[in-house]
């Protein structure tokens, strides 16, 4: 997952960009990247690390302009280093600029038929810069005039669509002409759309997620719909249209178990609402499980399963603790890339305070446990802090699958649950008691009340791939090429031709 923004306003847009990019800095620790459109010039200013390091306050000065777009990047493919960071640029037609979240399941494919057919370049691992480069090819291959018009982006989308498989959330760029954005014919990754009345006129803004919305002042108007593409000329007007054959909106669950902001809304469904009721419907789990359980308080582990934890222990009639105090300094643990600096990063992140565990039977309760880095050494921490016995929720079920949408967990022997059942996972977390939402009451929550979402991408709890193209071979290959090891060898050979 990565967060995108754009805006076309009546005013400068980059401050507001980054301040968009902030408000989703959850989606994506390791680069970032702004670009606008200035007097028919292209400013770009993107690189590795979090959005507070990237831009220099004379960066951001050049970055004039009332049109631009910006990406916080979490990768998926390729490195993370600058060279792969977003937006990516090609210069023909007209200059484009782009910003993807998701992931291409056919991206070894379309990059080969982009070298051999369509005669183009690519010059990094990234399969961000293949969806640039199909686009700028699609929108090539229409014969365009000066005058670009909304249908020629969305014939060039629906020509996309037809392409590429795999999940992508995209903002763009036209230079000098306007920005457009688009998602997948599943709608597997978010994309919002919002307005605000300024003094001069209406100003349109795309985001990943609606708090960036939100907190940049614009009312939100709707989800992008899966398929659709979205197009705000530079004169402000707002041009939609369905480009998907078959469109079937499935958003990926693991948004709302964590990878969206609770203050968001996705798909209509609030993130926070969705995961009070996980915590209702793992209440419900623990209370068939063990009617006459002995917890003495529920402990949430922070951030991300606080929502949930609170309902647990609502439901439960159990007090609710903060055992747990997150130091505000270090980013999200599982975005983190390598299981060194994740394993090391747990302990900076979180210390116990004794007397909420001293001498108590407690129930921590986490959104996920997907490597069982955060739980291994929670247990552990709740027992050097005096817990009399420990118990370990998760609001998810076991994730035991690796996601090839957005999500970098591409190493099925990475993944703690792959191999092992509940008692197993137990073990080796080293709780006294685990339990697990089931995956029928995780879509009961997020869904609650017959919300018109027909389907969900549950991939990493069922091992269902809803794209219809992800094989044994595909998993695979891309366990060889992005697994931790793997990953730890790359690093070293970029090294060395940098060197
Ligand atoms: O089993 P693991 O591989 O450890 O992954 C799961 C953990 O990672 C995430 O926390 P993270 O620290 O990334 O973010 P948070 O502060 O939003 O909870 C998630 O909330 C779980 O706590
Ligand atoms: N997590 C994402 O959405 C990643 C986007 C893209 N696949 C990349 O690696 O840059
Ligand atoms: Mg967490």
């Amino acid at each position: 997952m990565c967060g995108i923004i754009g805006i076309v306003g009546q005013e400068s847009v980059s401050p507001r960009l980054y301040d968009g990019l902030t408000l989703l800095q959850h989606r994506g620790q390791d680069a970032a990247g702004i670009a606008t459109c200035h007097e028919g010039r292209l400013i770009l200013r993107r690189g590795a690390g979090l959005v507070r390091d990237v831009f220099s306050t004379g960066d951001m000065q050049r970055l004039e302009g009332t049109m631009g777009i910006a990406h916080v990047r979490y990768p998926t493919a390729g490195t993370s280093g600058q060279a792969e960071s977003q937006p990516f640029y090609v210069n023909s037609p007209y200059g484009i600029v782009m910003g993807h979240n998701g992931n291409l399941t056919n991206a070894d494919v379309l990059k080969r038929e982009l070298f051999e057919s369509d005669l183009r370049h690519i010059n990094t691992q990234s399969d961000s810069e293949v969806l640039l480069n199909v686009f700028a090819h699609e929108l090539q291959d229409l014969k365009p005039s000066t005058n670009l018009t909304a249908d020629m982006i969305f014939s060039t989308v629906a020509a996309v669509h037809r392409r590429c498989r795999g999940a992508y959330a995209v903002i763009g760029m036209v230079v000098g002409r306007g920005v457009f954005a688009f998602r997948d014919p599943l709608g597997i990754r978010p994309a919002v759309i919002g307005h605000r009345q300024s003094e001069t006129g209406t100003e349109y803004a795309i985001a990943s997620e609606s708090v960036a919305l939100q907190g940049l002042g614009f009312n939100l108007l709707r989800d992008i719909a899966p398929g659709e593409a979205v197009y705000i000329d530079v004169e402000g007007n707002l041009h939609t249209e369905q480009c998907a054959q078959n469109p079937v909106l499935s958003p990926c669950i693991f948004e709302y178990v964590y990878l969206a902001r609770p203050d968001s809304i996705i798909d209509n469904i609030s993130v926070y609402k969705s995961r009070l009721r996980m915590g209702e419907t793992l209440a419900r789990r623990i209370l068939q499980e063990r009617p006459d359980h002995d917890i003495d308080v529920v402990i949430p582990i922070p951030d991300t399963s606080r929502t949930s934890a609170l309902e647990v222990a609502v439901n439960l009639g159990v007090k609710y603790r903060e055992g747990f105090i997150k130091n505000r300094y270090i980013g999200r643990t599982f975005i983190m890339p390598g299981q060194q600096l994740r394993k090391k990063s747990v302990r900076q992140k979180l210390s116990p305070i004794d007397l909420e565990f001293n001498g108590k039977t407690v129930l921590l309760v986490d959104d996920s446990i997907v490597r069982g880095t955060t739980s291994g050494q929670i247990v552990q921490m709740a027992r050097d802090a005096g817990a009399k016995k420990v118990y370990f929720a998760s609001a998810s079920p076991p994730v035991r699958h690796p996601n090839v949408y957005g999500i970098d967990m591409p190493a099925v022997e990475e993944l703690i649950a792959h191999d092992k059942d509940t008692a197993e996972i137990e073990k080796a977390i080293g709780a006294d008691w685990l339990v697990y939402q089931t995956i029928e009451d995780l879509i009961e929550a997020v869904r609650y009340d017959k919300h018109p979402i027909e389907d969900f991408e549950t991939s990493c709890f069922t091992g269902e791939y809803i794209t219809g193209d992800v094989d044994k071979n595909y998993l695979d290959a891309l366990e060889k090429l992005r697994s931790d090891n793997s990953k730890r060898q790359q690093s070293s050979a970029d090294d060395l031709i940098v060197l």
